[in-house]
């Protein structure tokens, strides 16, 4: 890294990790093990400015260090954009190269106009164990291009410039896992811990160009290489890996408050709701609603369970499970007779529209402030029998959820089993809990808290008639409490 451009390298440093280009997690790597951190430089297409900051800086770097190649070629395919720009703004003439070379016409690997001993300087975005580079110098070479060196986004220090400088190209970078780390941790975004942890599977897990770890071993059990298994951490340290305001408010209060339970007051007269919110209060992190079955719905009603929430701190859930156009969305959020975005500080959501669902109800509210106090719970599985969800829509949701532009507003997922995502910063709320494991009659499947937690990854447990039915509604919520308290504890404890 040169020291000319540092800040401008801390400041996009900092946009990777607010745009979720780069995460934390338990993430499968391409070489088969499973890492603690991420990069999606995918995702920087859709973020122009970014895009012209790394070219800018890439340029730089090529000017300063005098790589005065007669070419450019991008590692297909996420480096491809990056090199494009290169290629513009240095008036370098680019090589494109292909993964599979055509079935018909030419058949050529290398496309673009060169001549057998022309110079060509590599573009890539992520080096870990330099495999995908060496892929690219071979195709080269073997039409006679010279390669002597590549440039890259970021070196994730895991053996990537060694196994490159084996094959007699040099390896130089905009900047390392480590300073990227340590950047993020001076500008308060993560914890000294965080820094470390990563640090110390840096130095456990250096892979050689095929796949195999330099030392020999076996490195794949994520237990001892990955720290960051969303499941194991604890609700304060994912606080502060959360990418939205809300999210980070809620672990901290359930790490404060002691409790991950949620009430579903699925009741139908206000005052019933505002008697049980008082009961159930000291007791819950949240407070889930259906507006809609509310036969007095009126504003003083959300007034004062708001001012209940305040008095025993918990938060608002309205689980309107919107599934419409963005528009559509927008207005049901914020319009007619509910006006959810005035009281809710969270909502529930299906995915079935598709990102649009997000970003429409990001439009209902007024400007980033008010963005930052609301938040949204994605609907990846149902608890009810014969739902039609299945893995390729799990896939998805996660991938909504997780998406730069929707971050600061997803706060998290509801689902039913702990593979849903990995993402730490996000939270698992799961219904259908009740101590004897059941089915209702329309539907319904219930675990245990213990299941729940322990199994199926649930960081919150929704808990309806299980408390609603009870004789004594306080002694049901305190018992949902502790049980899925202590089963949390236990979970991160092993
Ligand atoms: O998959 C889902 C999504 C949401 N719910 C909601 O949770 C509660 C569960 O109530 P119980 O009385 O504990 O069954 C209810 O409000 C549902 O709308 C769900 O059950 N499953």
């Amino acid at each position: 890294m040169l020291a000319k451009n540092t800040d401008q390298i801390k400041e996009l440093a900092l946009k990777l990790f607010e745009i979720n280009a780069f995460k934390f997690g338990d993430f499968k790597m391409k070489v088969g093990i499973n890492s603690p951190v991420y990069f999606d430089l995918r995702v920087i297409v859709s973020y122009p400015d970014v895009m012209q900051t790394v070219s800018d800086l890439l340029v730089a770097h090529i000017k300063e260090l005098q790589l005065n190649a007669k070419h450019v070629c991008g590692v297909p395919y996420t480096a491809l954009p990056l090199a494009t720009i290169v290629s513009v703004q240095q008036s370098t003439p680019m090589l494109v190269r292909r993964k599979e070379a055509k079935a018909y016409g030419t058949k050529k690997l290398i496309e673009g106009i060169y001549q057998a001993g022309d110079t060509c300087l590599i573009v890539e975005d992520v080096v870990t164990s330099g495999s995908s580079v060496l892929d690219t110098v071979r195709d080269l070479q073997s039409e006679g291009i010279v390669v002597t060196d590549a440039i890259v986004v970021v070196d994730r220090e895991q053996g990537g410039a060694g196994n490159i400088a084996k094959h007699g190209v040099r390896m130089h970078s905009l900047f390392t896992l480590s300073f990227l780390l340590n950047t993020l941790h001076e500008a308060g975004r993560v914890e000294k811990a965080t820094v470390d942890a990563v640090a110390k599977y840096i130095a456990a897990v250096q892979i050689n160009s095929d796949g195999s770890f330099i030392g020999g071993g076996d490195k794949r059990n994520p237990s001892e290489a990955n720290e960051f298994s969303r499941t194991k951490l604890s609700y304060e340290s994912r606080a502060n890996l959360a990418k939205s305001s809300i999210a980070k408010r809620l672990f901290n209060l359930m790490a404060t408050k002691q409790t991950n339970l949620c009430l579903a007051a699925d009741l139908t007269k206000s005052d019933e709701i505002l008697a049980i919110a008082d009961k159930c209060g000291p007791y819950i992190c949240l407070l889930k609603t259906h507006v809609d079955i509310v036969e007095d719905f009126s504003e003083s009603f959300v007034s004062n369970l708001q001012a209940l929430a305040t008095r025993h701190n918990f938060l608002i859930m309205e689980d309107r499970k919107f599934v419409d156009i963005g528009n559509t969305v927008s207005l049901q959020y914020s319009k007619g007779v509910y006006k959810i975005s005035n009281w809710a500080d969270l909502v529930t959501a299906h995915t079935l529209p598709g990102r649009s669902i997000v970003q429409g109800l990001k439009a209902a509210l007024d400007g980033d402030d008010a963005v930052k106090e609301r938040g949204v719970f994605l609907l990846a599985e149902m608890s009810s029998s014969g739902n039609l969800i299945d893995d390729k829509y799990k896939e998805n949701s996660n991938k909504i959820a997780t998406e730069g532009s929707n971050v600061d507003f997803v706060a998290g997922i509801v689902c039913q089993s702990a593979n849903c995502f990995s993402f730490p910063g996000l939270l698992q709320l799961t219904p259908g809990i009740k101590i004897d494991e059941s089915v209702d009659k329309l539907g319904q499947q219930y675990q245990s808290p213990e299941n729940a937690v322990k199994e199926r990854g649930a960081d919150i447990g929704v808990v309806g008639r299980g408390i609603l039915q009870a004789t004594n509604v306080e002694q049901a919520a305190i018992n949902y409490r502790d049980r899925l308290w202590a089963a949390y504890t236990d979970r991160i404890a092993k």
